[in-house]
């Protein structure tokens, strides 16, 4: 029996489905963690999380199988136990397991007994519940394994603290929400302190498809101290000392606390480290843009220049005749202050053949929404060719809030690969705008100084796509009408119910409410964008297309 233990906290990156670069990097970190007893990864951090429909590939399974093989074989060299995330297959069933290995030999295999099934996650999709897990006793250690959303309900802590754990150490795959860091916080100082056990709480870094996953591991003593705090969206390999004190108790020893950014950086970096993973693992050689002298465009590009380097990043300015000079402008000196390609390609010789293709089957017609979205689809096309030609991918630029309301022409504006600004409102939009003109915190690869000159950010919003057209001709005004597509969206609330929380005219978040029911179809069809809040328009918000049902009729 031991009565120190060190024990090596490896936040990392994963790809999802690279078994041997997980494996490879595992042991890059152990390596690294010499003179430790024990090394934590995070939840599957073999596989990936989250490894979705993988999990019904009996192929993805047998190798999955196999490299955990080679990694517990690999512990017989010298250096720290690793108890790392897996899948393994009990009587045709697939678990979320942790193993953990020592001198070549699988010690202990543990099933995640929590799987959650709301939001974002479908894990009873794929994976059987494990029974309630038991300690393993490591060097004299009694050691409770539960992972992730195991911590996150009562059962399984409390268990395992009945049962004679002494510590409980936590993988973790759990994505970013805003705010979510405190949540996670107060939770795990509450779970420490009724089970009376110190907790090290691991979660993992970087971007997978609509998730960002922020790190910000922890270690809370059982008094319910935070004594230790890892940095956010960064790897990080952390030596922790834990001690059992005269009265037996295991504490940690080690006080190291990192400040987490505060908001709104994390939403902005949630987008530069989800836009990175994104399209350097989907082998793009960089993005494209229309760079219209909007401020959607605008942030979108800076996000893009911050991710990946002004190097990588193609802003083309795409006039017709309702294009201002200011809007020319704008996006010119958007392009210069960005340090990134600008290319002007009008499209009016397009429009023009368009006009003259369908002249005889418009004959009789006024020009209408029909050839306002003809620009915008000429637009894509020019990017798209762009895109196919040269490899890089399209990065569509529309928010939540005209993604809410269908503001947003399908098959134009709305094609791409990627949207950072899907899950932002407008005026978070605003925000993030102005914060980043005035502020460029470490590990950007954009320009310290301003992103976008001021006029982006001041001037009222226009899709020009006709003559004098404003946003706000359409709509309320975006700091009105975002207070109500919260409370629709993000918060399910009723028509009555958001009339009374904003004092709004009925009339107005009824038709608001028609309009997001309404525009489902388009966000069917619109790419995936980083999850920021609780309510993506992805995984977490699922309607139906044909619903009949208004709270506001
Ligand atoms: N339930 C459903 N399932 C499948 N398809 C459905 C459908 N309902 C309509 N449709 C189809 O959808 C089409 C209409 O959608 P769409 O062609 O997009 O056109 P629509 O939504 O009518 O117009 C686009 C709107 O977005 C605005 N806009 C455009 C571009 C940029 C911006 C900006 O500021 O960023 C704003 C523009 O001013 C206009 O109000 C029609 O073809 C219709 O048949
Ligand atoms: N003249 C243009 N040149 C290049 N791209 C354009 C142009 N107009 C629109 N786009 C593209 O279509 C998107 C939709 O923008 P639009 O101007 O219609 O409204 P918006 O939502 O206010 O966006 P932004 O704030 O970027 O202008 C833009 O973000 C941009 O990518
Ligand atoms: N991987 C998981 O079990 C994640 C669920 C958990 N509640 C979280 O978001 O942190």
């Amino acid at each position: 029996m031991t009565d120190r233990l060190t024990i090596a906290l490896a936040q990392m990156n994963q790809r999802v489905g690279d078994l041997a670069a997980n494996a490879a990097a595992i042991l890059d970190m152990r390596a690294r963690a010499e003179g430790a007893d024990l090394l934590l990864v995070p939840e599957l951090q073999l596989t990936g999380y989250p490894p979705e429909d993988l999990v019904l590939k009996p192929a993805f399974l047998r190798e999955t199988e196999a490299a955990a093989g080679r990694l517990v074989e690999a512990t017989s060299a010298p250096g720290p136990a690793i108890a790392f995330g897996s899948i393994r297959v009990v009587d045709g069933k697939a678990y979320n397991v942790m193993i953990l290995a020592d001198e070549g030999r699988e010690l202990f295999v543990t099933r995640k007994r929590e799987l959650p099934n709301y939001g974002t996650f479908d894990e009873k999709r794929v994976f059987s519940a494990g029974p309630l897990p038991e300690p393993f006793t490591f060097k004299g250690v009694r050691i409770g394994f539960p992972i992730c959303e195991d911590m996150w309900l009562r059962d399984v802590p409390h268990h395992l603290a009945a049962a004679g754990a002494e510590m409980l150490l936590s993988p973790n795959g759990s994505p970013y929400e805003i705010d979510k860091d405190d949540l996670r916080r107060r939770l795990f100082s509450e779970r420490a302190t009724a089970t009376g056990l110190p907790i090290a709480y691991l979660n993992r870094v970087g971007g997978q498809d609509e998730l960002a996953f922020d790190g910000s591991s922890m270690v809370i003593n059982a008094d319910g101290e935070r004594v230790v705090q890892m940095r956010d969206w960064q790897e990080q390999l952390l030596m922790t000392r834990w001690q059992r004190g005269t009265n037996g108790r295991w504490r940690c020893e080690t006080s190291e606390v990192a400040t987490l950014a505060p908001y709104p950086e994390d939403v902005y970096r949630a987008m530069v480290v989800a836009l990175r993973d994104y399209v350097q693992r989907n082998g793009f050689p960089g993005v494209l843009l229309g760079l219209s002298g909007g401020i959607d465009s605008a942030l979108s590009a800076a996000v893009a220049v911050d991710a990946l380097g002004p190097d990588k990043v193609w802003g083309v300015m795409m006039p017709s005749v309702f294009t201002s000079e200011t809007s020319l402008g704008d996006a010119a000196e958007n392009a210069r202050l960005l340090g990134i390609r600008h290319d002007v390609i009008p499209i009016g010789g397009a429009v023009d053949a368009l006009a003259a293709m369908l002249k005889e089957p418009f004959a009789g017609r006024k020009p209408d929404l029909a050839e306002e979205n003809i620009q915008a689809r000429l637009r894509m096309v020019t990017l798209m060719a762009l895109s196919n030609k040269f490899g890089h991918m399209l990065l569509t630029t529309g928010n939540k809030s005209e993604m809410s309301v269908g503001y947003a022409t399908l098959y134009g504006d709305m094609a791409g690969g990627y949207s950072v600004l899907k899950d932002a409102y407008k005026t978070t939009v605003f925000k993030l705008s102005r914060w980043r003109n005035e502020q460029c915190p470490a590990g950007l690869l954009g320009p310290e100084g301003k992103v976008m000159p001021d006029s982006i950010i001041t001037k009222p919003p226009t899709a020009e796509l006709r003559a004098n057209q404003k946003d706000e001709d359409s709509l309320p005004p975006y700091d009105r009408l975002d207070p109500i597509l919260h409370g629709l969206i993000d918060r399910e609330l009723s028509v009555s119910e958001v009339v009374a929380e904003t004092g709004e005219q009925r009339a107005i978040v009824a038709e608001m409410e028609k309009l997001v029911l309404r525009a489902e179809y388009k966000r069917r069809q619109a790419p995936p964008g980083v999850k920021l809040g609780g309510r993506n328009f992805g995984r977490d918000r699922r309607y139906p297309i044909t619903n009949a049902f208004r709270t506001g009729a």
